[in-house]
């Protein structure tokens, strides 16, 4: 494609595909988007980001995709999120505010092309098993229950906290950032939409406020498509899980730290059909732009 305007959304793409969609872009809208390297991953690929950004110093709000590369439909949603952003600063008021006042920062994690790989690609020494469950590794209830010491399993929790490249890269960035007010983190499937905790049952201090505000964010999702979501904590509303990314940005002072389980709720699973990239990304702006209004208004 020659531009980000002839780029088909209704497909899955590859490394390289992705790749070129963000470097045409920052080149279509460079007073608005810049690409940022924030690490390498194990394969010593760039770990890339797309900053959204019409002021220097601001205060910012992070989404990530692909933290699971046999997520798919988050990656190709990410892709989609990008282009509505830049599509629509100047034109939706309520996009415009908050990028006239926050920036908003999208790793969109381009693996190579896993389809059933859930875990980083690094060896394991002692064991002929690969990779760590990069939503096991994060230095919040690390190694407690609901993640495995076992290398050859999905849920294998790492060495030790921030072991992983492409964890410790989002860590120094979210500490040295400093002013991060809200952090999405995109997984698939299940339609859930949660809060922390994951690893431990006492409530969060600021549960009351996020679980309405997941409630708000739910119903606009819900409005387009009749999509149902369930929401609540971690621990409470899918399985109890520790060293996960959103218990580690919330116990770092980022309140507004959610995950989302995009679709479906099981028919396809990981291998969504590509014609449900586009309606599961619409469907999900309107909660995401819920949670970024709330935390621009707060
Ligand atoms: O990975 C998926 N689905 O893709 N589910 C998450 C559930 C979750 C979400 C947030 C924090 C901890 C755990 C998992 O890592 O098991
Ligand atoms: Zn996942």
């Amino acid at each position: 494609p020659r531009s980000t305007d002839d780029f088909v959304y209704t497909t899955y793409h590859n490394l390289n595909s992705i790749n070129s969609f963000m470097d045409m872009l920052v080149a279509e809208n460079s007073n608005l988007v810049s690409k940022i390297v924030i690490g390498q991953s194990y394969e010593n690929r760039p770990l890339n980001v797309l900053k959204f950004s019409t002021g220097a110093n601001r205060p910012g709000m992070w989404i990530d995709t692909g933290i699971h590369s046999r997520e798919w439909v988050t990656q190709a949603s990410g892709i989609w999120f990008a282009k509505k952003i830049v599509t629509d600063y100047g034109r939706d008021p309520v996009l415009t505010d908050i990028l006239n006042n926050y920036d908003i920062f999208l790793e969109i994690v381009t693996r190579p092309l896993d389809r059933m790989w859930r875990k980083t690609r690094k060896p394991n020494s002692g064991s002929s098993c690969v990779g760590v469950d990069p939503n096991r590794n994060w230095d919040a209830g690390f190694g407690g229950a609901g993640s495995s010491g076992n290398p050859c399993t999905q849920t294998y929790r790492g060495p030790s906290a921030h072991s992983e490249r492409e964890v410790k890269a989002i860590v120094d960035f979210v500490k040295s950032h400093g002013k991060l007010k809200a952090f999405v983190s995109i997984h698939s499937y299940s339609q859930m939409l949660l809060y922390p905790y994951g690893y431990t049952s006492t409530p969060a201090k600021d549960k009351a406020e996020l679980h309405e505000l997941a409630r708000t964010a739910v119903s606009a999702l819900q409005s387009l498509y009749n999509t149902r979501y369930t929401y609540g904590s971690i621990i409470t509303t899918i399985y109890q899980a520790s060293g996960g990314t959103i218990d580690w940005t919330y116990n770092q002072g980022v309140k507004y730290s959610y995950t989302f389980e995009l679709r479906d709720t099981g028919r396809y699973g990981f291998l969504l059909p590509a014609d449900q990239i586009v309606p599961t990304a619409e469907e999900t702006w309107l909660a995401l732009m819920a949670i970024m209004e709330h935390t621009r208004n707060n």
